[in-house]
């Protein structure tokens, strides 16, 4: 029978936290829209804790319409929470998080809250208004916002009045509230800025990682990336080697070999439909080419070894510059690892350069290999 660890409650409430805190999100990544995502459910989360404790205490104050309002605010959290859990719809979920707490806070600055004491939570408005819907929208709102204050405070008579405090008091209420806004609102710009440039660094590496510098096709990790999402079914494979590459530098340098597989790569990419194939360059003068269907892989093989022996680059002699190319093809059986009908392939591509280079090898699965 096995034997079941028992886990640490550290451990089992460290992964509480955070599937609650991402739940709904897509990935787990820096993302605007898994960022939110978090906060959304941190504000749903700390919002329940705060909200129906203070809604209970309220209520045995004899404070009814305060303590229904923080209750009713407590299970819209709760439901927001599985909301977004369920749909991911995190736009939605911002608004139910903000709407209902602009109109409880405004509520509490006119009433007073429990003992006077409804004003001070208004600071929290800035920051998650502008967290959760952006620069833009939130600095409209957290204006929207401190006009209702100020109609609240100065305008209408209110319970608040009645509560005894200075008269400066209001005033500050406002003046705190926009530099709170305005701190708040520095902050969400450096963090949006430094996240924007964070996500095109990490877009720029993700390139860099999977893209060959010189042909711009895929290189070996973005070939074998790009194949384990794309899930064909019995691919075909082609692993390509420029003859005699080696002479080609020394016959005219390095710079017109470059010129070469640079123009070699795009011919060979013009070749094939995009949506239904995958085109890498697999090293040095090595290129490997998976396509989803295709008819008659050895007469396909043969056309392309043609397209690409037509190639030709001028250079700055009276020569122009072309090659021949060996070519070792075979299917990637059903559920096979990629990596063994790669090597099955090469086995072709070794054979096609033993026999004179120039030419096109198929070798299929057997049980031999
Ligand atoms: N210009 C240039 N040359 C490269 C690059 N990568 C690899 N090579 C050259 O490709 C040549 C490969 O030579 P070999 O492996 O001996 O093969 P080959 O001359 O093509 O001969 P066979 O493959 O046997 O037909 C070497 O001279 C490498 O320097 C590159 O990015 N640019």
């Amino acid at each position: 029978m096995p034997e079941y660890k028992k886990q640490p409650w550290h451990l089992i409430w460290k992964r509480w936290f955070s599937v609650t805190l991402n739940a709904g999100a897509i990935n787990h990544s820096f993302t605007n829209s898994s960022r939110r995502t978090f906060i959304i459910n941190l504000f749903c989360l700390v919002g329940v804790l705060f909200t129906a404790p203070l809604g209970i205490l309220s209520l045995l104050q004899g404070n009814l319409l305060v303590g229904i309002a923080l209750l009713v605010i407590a299970t819209i959290y709760i439901l927001n929470h599985l909301y977004l859990r369920r749909t991911r719809n995190y736009l939605f979920s911002a608004n139910v998080i903000l709407y209902p707490l602009y109109t409880l806070m405004l509520y509490l600055v006119y009433s007073g809250g429990v003992n006077g004491t409804g004003h001070v939570w208004i600071y929290c408005i800035p920051p998650v208004s502008l967290f959760l819907h952006g620069l833009k929208r939130g600095l409209l709102e957290v204006f929207v916002f401190i006009l209702a204050l100020i109609f609240i405070l100065f305008v209408i008579p209110t319970p608040f009045d009645k509560l005894g405090y200075h008269p400066d008091l209001k005033t500050r209420i406002i003046y705190s509230f926009i530099l709170i806004a305005f701190l708040s609102t520095i902050y969400e710009y450096i963090s949006s800025r430094f996240n924007q440039s964070l996500q095109e660094l990490s877009v720029k590496l993700e390139v860099a990682a999977t893209t060959d510098p010189l042909t711009e096709l895929l290189n070996r990790r973005g070939l074998q990336q790009s194949f384990e999402a794309l899930q064909w079914h019995a691919p075909a494979l082609l692993l390509l080697d420029i003859d005699h590459f080696k002479r080609i530098n020394d016959d005219y340098g390095h710079k017109y070999g470059d010129e070469y597989l640079v123009l070699f790569a795009q011919t060979l990419e013009a070749f094939f439909p995009k949506q239904e194939s995958l085109v890498s360059r697999w090293g040095g003068e090595e290129f490997l080419v998976v396509i989803e269907k295709v008819d008659s892989l050895r007469d396909m093989a043969e056309a392309l070894r043609e397209a690409l022996k037509a190639i030709t680059l001028s250079t700055g002699y009276d020569v122009n510059m072309s090659a021949t190319v060996s070519i070792g093809v075979t299917h990637v059986g059903v559920g096979e690892d990629i990596l063994k009908a790669i090597s099955r392939a090469d086995q072709g591509l070794y054979a096609a350069k033993n026999r004179g280079r120039n030419r096109v090898e198929v070798v299929e699965k057997s049980s031999g290999n």
